[in-house]
């Protein structure tokens, strides 16, 4: 009997799984096999809310593999040297894995080719396992990949997505591979409290339950931080406990505006992936150089200090940089905003602002994160480059009642209604009644020494 090995990566899952179901295709017995490389948490910072939700994913799957009469192998060390010795240890034929964007999984693919192909062996990348449409599937005339949103959807739109996969019935592993123990929950903390649970069986809950109650409410909702009405799927898409193109695919089937609006919102994640693998250079350099000479030294410090734990002053982006902390998640409206906040109203590179979102998000991910990040920044696609979004306008629009800043600032939960936007204007005694800080900045004098930088001014 053929041997295969799987090797997953962003792609956590037995249902809709290209590489798994292509290794089993001719009644092979597959080995699954999940490498935790050493150089991922050297190179990056700590990101212990992912790592507690990658435990999570990694138990799911061994569970969906062992109802299916397999188990996942789990192994550390360097992926190529970890995936050539179980290609040894099952005597495998070949190895399947998902296509990555970053420069990273570039690499790595590379390097695992041709390790084994100097063993006779062969490596079978899958696209659209990860995104929903391969990364490079449409391009405009002249480039390698869409820099502008709009024509990227409407090309993205009329693109036939391969169908969804049904998860296999039956998976053979051979018993003579050796495998690590799993990580056991516990030993991995999470630094948020309100961090949700990982793995498939979650995520595939989650995504019935949203369609079925939450996606036609969507179009309008998306947007009201109170209301936090949208689906909360973001980290189950980036460990790929849920695949993208199958949520695409059954949001089409839900139909209605707030589905096609959400499935609109799905199309940024690929677009973002589709930026990074063109450009794998923008994780960490500006996409277009704005020559931004961002404020440093001690004063900036505290300024994204305070940014950081939810002091600015400005309650809408507390609140945001509180829920952040606490649930290792943010409504998308608060990372706008606190983006803004931190690369415009402030000045300090966008780099800072990435780098503490990647240790924080449970669904901290290169292409989305520092893509977002870039785009607020203006070093990034947005058309609009210098837009800059006011904090206190967006807190009286997106939560017009208080109760997302009421939520998660305490110290201002006695004020009511959108008064809770603007503190400052409470005098004397009543002043004093809260321990709130004052702004680091005035709106104003942020703007003016923003337009100044980008010489707009
Ligand atoms: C500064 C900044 C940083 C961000 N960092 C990340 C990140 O690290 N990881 C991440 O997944 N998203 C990131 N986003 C995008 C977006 O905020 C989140 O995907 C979204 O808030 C997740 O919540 P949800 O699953 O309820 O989204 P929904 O509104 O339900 O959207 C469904 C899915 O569409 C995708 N999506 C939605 N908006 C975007 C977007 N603007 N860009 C790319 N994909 C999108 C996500 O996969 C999301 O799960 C960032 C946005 C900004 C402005």
């Amino acid at each position: 009997m053929n041997v295969s090995v799987v090797l997953f990566t962003s792609d956590l899952r037995v249902h809709d799984h290209p590489p798994l179901r292509a290794a089993l295709g001719r009644g092979n017995e597959v080995v699954p096999l999940f490498v935790r490389d050493p150089a991922v948490a050297r190179a990056g910072h700590p990101a212990p809310n992912r790592d507690a939700f990658l435990a999570d994913c990694l138990i799911a799957l061994d569970a969906g593999l062992r109802e299916r009469g397999g188990r996942l192998v789990v192994r550390s060390g360097d992926p190529v040297d970890e995936v050539c010795a179980v290609v040894k240890e099952a005597d495998a034929d070949d190895v399947h894995m998902a296509a990555g964007c970053s420069g990273f999984a570039r690499r790595r693919e590379d390097r695992l080719r041709r390790a084994l192909e100097a063993d006779g062996r062969r490596l079978y990348v899958h696209d659209a396992v990860v995104t929903a449409l391969p990364t490079g599937a449409v391009t405009p005339d002249g480039s390698d990949h869409y820099a502008v949103f709009t024509p990227y959807f409407r090309r993205w739109s009329r693109e036939r997505l391969r169908e969804p996969l049904a998860a296999p019935r039956v998976v053979r592993t051979p018993g003579k591979v050796r495998s690590e123990d799993l990580p056991a929950r516990a030993d991995v903390p999470s630094v948020s409290e309100g961090l949700a649970a990982g793995g498939e069986k979650e995520g595939r809950g989650l995504l019935t339950a949203w369609l079925a109650r939450g996606a036609d409410s969507y179009e309008e909702g998306h947007d009201d931080l109170a209301g936090d009405a949208t689906s909360h799927l973001s980290p189950y898409l980036h460990f790929g406990a849920v695949s993208a193109a199958e949520v695409v695919h059954r949001a089409r089937s839900r139909g209605g505006a707030g589905a096609e609006a959400f499935v609109r919102q799905l199309c940024w994640r690929d677009f973002h992936h589709q930026v990074l693998a063109a450009r794998p250079d923008a994780a960490a350099g500006d996409y277009r150089t704005r020559h931004d000479r961002w404020r440093r030294g001690k004063e900036a410090d505290a300024d994204l200090r305070a940014w950081r734990e939810g002091r600015t002053g400005y309650p809408v982006v507390d609140a945001a940089m509180r829920q952040l902390a606490h649930e290792g998640w943010m409504h998308n409206r608060g990372r706008l905003l606190t983006a803004s906040f931190l690369t415009k109203t402030l000045y300090i590179d966008w780099r800072e602002g990435a780098r503490h979102f990647m240790e924080l998000l449970v669904d901290g991910d290169l292409a989305n994160n520092q893509l977002n990040w870039q785009w607020m920044a203006g070093t990034g696609t947005d058309s609009r480059p210098n837009r800059v979004l006011n904090p206190v306008i967006q807190g009286k629009r997106y939560d017009p009642d208080g109760a997302y800043v009421r939520r998660w600032v305490p110290e201002l939960a006695g004020l009511e209604g959108p008064a809770v936007h603007e503190p400052w204007k409470l005098t004397g005694l009543d002043r004093a009644r809260y321990d709130y800080p004052d702004p680091v900045v005035e709106l104003a004098d942020g703007l003016a020494r923003f337009r100044h930088a980008r010489g707009r001014d």
